[in-house]
């Protein structure tokens, strides 16, 4: 098992998710070799509550980091998961078009992506 499939399982362990019963672990590797994890948090609000792959990218940049080289999805489901457009352009906001998307499944990866592929023509302010 690999370190981000295992940072992104465990978190997904902590997922809050009793409105729909789909926990999602994520976890983001930084271009300096750190990893941070998360899970999605719902809320009796509905559309309130955010994805895994959110909480990832807030614990990343809480402890100063800006640089994305990688992000795992980790989720239970027949379906290969992607993460969701806005979770997409929040990874653009820290990567670049050769980011790397994994998405797991509870026995391990099932796919993975570079980041132009699923946000191609994305938007950016970066100078
Ligand atoms: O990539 C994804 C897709 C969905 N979800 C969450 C949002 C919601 O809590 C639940 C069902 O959509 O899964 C994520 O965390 N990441
Ligand atoms: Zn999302």
């Amino acid at each position: 098992m690999d370190n981000l499939f295992r940072a992104a399982t465990d978190a997904r362990l902590n997922a809050h998710a009793p409105h729909s019963g789909f926990k999602v672990g994520a976890a983001v590797l930084t271009e300096d070799g750190r990893i941070f994890a998360g899970a999605n948090v719902e809320c009796a609000s509905y559309p309130e509550g955010w994805c895994a792959e959110t909480s990832a990218i807030a614990a990343m940049v809480a402890a100063g980091a800006r640089h994305i080289a990688e992000v795992l999805v980790v989720a239970e489901s027949g379906e290969t998961i992607t993460p969701c457009g806005g979770c997409r352009q929040r990874i653009a906001e820290f990567g670049d078009s050769e980011t790397i998307i994994r998405a797991a499944g509870p026995e391990g990866e099932r796919a993975r992506w570079t980041l132009g592929e699923l946000l191609p023509a994305a938007f950016a302010l970066k100078s």
